[in-house]
């Protein structure tokens, strides 16, 4: 898109604020009729500079989705209206809200700074490719463009393996580790465990935005020279024929169920797979798959709200 269609093209923004663990099924809706351009952003009213390690964010968020102004926007729109309707059923979703903005002012879109247990601080930034001063802390900062994939931190998903990464950092294991991380979204997961000593990381998502976010986000993060970035899922051709210390994977149950096979088959034999974006109800049903998929044991199980991940070893190689 040109610089001036970027100030010309015309977008519905619809935004909703709603407890946090509605906000899958409702990026789920907006994905499917924005074409994915759907962002998550930490409800509240509050100065982003004042964001300490106490901070712990609350329970709501407000899902934004920017559908193109065209001849299917009615449609659409209508379609998502149906849906949040459906969705006002279940929970305490508020009145959605409207308005028409140019694509530079979605782009630019942001979401305030928020920190994921006591060392990690995610930034919005724009997409200048510059990186932004850090202040000289052990703090690890994640700078990411808003409002293009998912992954800003602020779902109990994303930090259920944020906060598992940076125990694997703490007990050694994370140094000089090679990483796959499937479903990167935004490719947070990865910028973490890089920056907190993986030597090197291949992200794979099958969504053409966060292929471009996430290229965007490594190199404003300043790791973009030890990671690589794959469009599509696994097995992948694309993918080199090695096998991975982590593997990492926060998507939803169903796929995870489908792709326990691949996501087991890359893990070398003593390496560990994250898996998160499992409800707690589907905990057992997932555990079964991995278990039948490869030899690994499961050697802890996290918890947030509804959500749960799940922390194994591959026991030998298959
Ligand atoms: C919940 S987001 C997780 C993003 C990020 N990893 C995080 O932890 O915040 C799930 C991502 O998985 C991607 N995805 C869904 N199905 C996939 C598949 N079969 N293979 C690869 N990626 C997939 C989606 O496009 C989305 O970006």
């Amino acid at each position: 898109m040109s610089r001036q269609d970027a100030q010309t093209d015309r977008w519905l923004e619809i935004s909703v604020e709603l407890p946090s663990e509605f906000a899958e099924p409702v990026t789920h809706l907006f994905s499917r009729y924005s074409d994915e351009r759907v962002f998550v952003s930490q409800s509240g009213d509050w100065d982003a500079d004042e964001v300490g390690p106490d901070y712990t964010p609350t329970d709501d968020v407000t899902v934004f989705c920017y559908l193109k102004i065209d001849d299917t926007v009615k449609t659409r729109k209508g379609m998502i209206e149906i849906g949040l309707r459906l969705m006002s059923e279940l929970a305490d979703v508020s009145p959605h809200q409207e308005r028409v903005v140019t694509a530079d002012e979605w782009s630019n879109q942001t979401f305030p700074t928020i920190r994921v247990g006591n060392r990690i601080v995610i930034s919005p930034s724009a997409l200048d490719h510059e990186m932004p001063d850090e202040p000289p802390t052990d703090d690890v900062h994640v700078y990411l463009s808003p409002g293009l994939a998912f992954g800003t931190g602020n779902h109990p998903t994303t930090r259920l393996c944020l906060n598992q990464i940076v125990a694997e950092a703490d007990s050694g294991d994370l140094s000089g580790s090679r990483i796959l991380d499937v479903g990167c979204g935004s490719g947070v997961l990865s910028i973490v465990a890089l920056k907190m000593g993986a030597s090197e990381a291949w992200c794979v998502d099958i969504d053409e935005t966060a292929v471009r976010a996430v290229r965007d986000n490594l190199i404003m993060s300043g790791v973009s020279e030890n990671s690589h970035v794959v469009e599509g899922s696994i097995p992948n051709p694309d993918l080199p024929n090695i096998k991975f210390d982590y593997v990492f994977a926060n998507i939803t149950s169903r796929v995870l169920i489908d792709l326990a096979e691949p996501i087991v088959g890359h893990a070398k034999s003593g390496g560990v797979i994250l898996v998160s974006g499992i409800m707690n109800e589907q905990i057992e049903t997932v555990e079964e798959a991995f278990l039948n998929a490869g030899p690994l044991s499961i050697t802890d199980t996290k918890q947030e709200g509804d959500w749960m991940m799940l922390r194994m070893i591959k026991t030998s190689d298959s």
